[in-house]
């Protein structure tokens, strides 16, 4: 009997962990890299026998998998302009880049032979590495620009001969603190050289339910607002800057 007294408060300790929001912030957090890990371990032989390797068709099933993942972090997403992605042939989404949360909201409106442009780092992130490269993302290495707009070239003519739409960040990197950090010029040279439209698409800020500094990650909301086209058609790259502040301009106000 006095046994159980000195070990009954010992069991409420695994109970204050899991009501702290401190614990839930770590856990979601480890959570969130472990699941996507497993996924990508999940997706890597899916694609293999789909494709038979890296092919943009792949990119479904990183799509289909990664949908309930919203669910078991507590998050929803409200999507609102889903009828300007109704283009045919490729097109460039540039979105602002917050964390890798942002994979969520990119799954949940991500067109079919869609993938995006992301440094190269990301490839040695193990099973999601190797899934990237498996859905035929770009990768660029951003200390040597000139090797990455030699990349981002090549992908402008691919686009156009196998029909893919890019999806871009460009900010070049994350930002969380719900603004949008100046606009590299990558994207929109790539969105003129193929000469095909640029559609921005805007992630709500995190900051309603994630605090990095105070540990938060609470349930919540994003909300992706798809933006209208932009065309470049007849631009030549005398009109990057002006199409580039145009865009910043576009995200800002919305
Ligand atoms: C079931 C599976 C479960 C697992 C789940 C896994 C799911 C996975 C699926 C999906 C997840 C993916 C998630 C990915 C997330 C990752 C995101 C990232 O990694 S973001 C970082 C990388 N991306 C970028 O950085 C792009 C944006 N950056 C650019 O476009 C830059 O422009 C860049 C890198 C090309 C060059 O950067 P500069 O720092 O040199 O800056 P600048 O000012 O743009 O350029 C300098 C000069 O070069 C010209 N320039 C730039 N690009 C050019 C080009 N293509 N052609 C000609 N000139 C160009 C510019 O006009 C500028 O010249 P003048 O100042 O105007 O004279
Ligand atoms: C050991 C590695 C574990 C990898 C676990 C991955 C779990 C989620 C997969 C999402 C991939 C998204 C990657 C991402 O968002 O990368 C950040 C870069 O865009 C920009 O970063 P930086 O601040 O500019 O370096």
């Amino acid at each position: 009997m006095d046994a159980l007294w000195m070990v009954s408060p010992l069991l409420l300790v695994p109970l204050l962990l899991w009501t702290s929001s401190t614990f839930t912030f770590y856990f979601k957090k480890f959570f969130y890299v472990a699941w996507m890990m497993f996924l990508a371990l999940l997706a890597i032989p899916m694609s293999v026998v789909k494709s038979g390797g890296r092919d943009i068709e792949n990119m479904r099933i990183i799509r289909f998998l990664v949908r309930h993942v919203k669910y078991l972090l507590g998050l929803q997403i409200e999507v609102s302009g889903q009828e300007h992605l109704q283009l045919q042939g490729p097109y460039v989404i540039i979105s602002n880049h917050q964390s890798s949360l942002d994979v969520l909201g990119m799954m949940e409106i991500l067109p079919d032979r869609c993938t995006t442009i992301a440094k190269k780092e990301l490839i040695y992130a193990g099973t999601v590495g190797l899934i990237c490269w498996l859905g035929g993302i770009v990768f660029i290495n951003r200390k040597k620009t000139s090797d990455a707009k030699n990349v981002m070239c090549d992908a402008a003519k691919t686009m156009l001969e196998d029909q893919i739409r890019l999806w871009v960040f460009p900010e070049g990197t994350r930002n969380q603190q719900g603004d949008l950090l100046p606009f590299k010029k990558g994207a929109f040279h790539l969105a003129v050289q193929a000469q095909v439209p640029i559609i921005p698409v805007v992630f709500s800020s995190y900051n309603s339910f994630y605090h990095r500094k105070e540990k938060q990650f609470n349930s919540g909301t994003i909300r992706l607002k798809i933006l209208p086209k932009i065309e470049t058609k007849g631009m030549s790259s005398d009109d990057v800057s002006s199409l580039a502040d145009k865009s910043y301009q576009v995200g800002t106000s919305s």
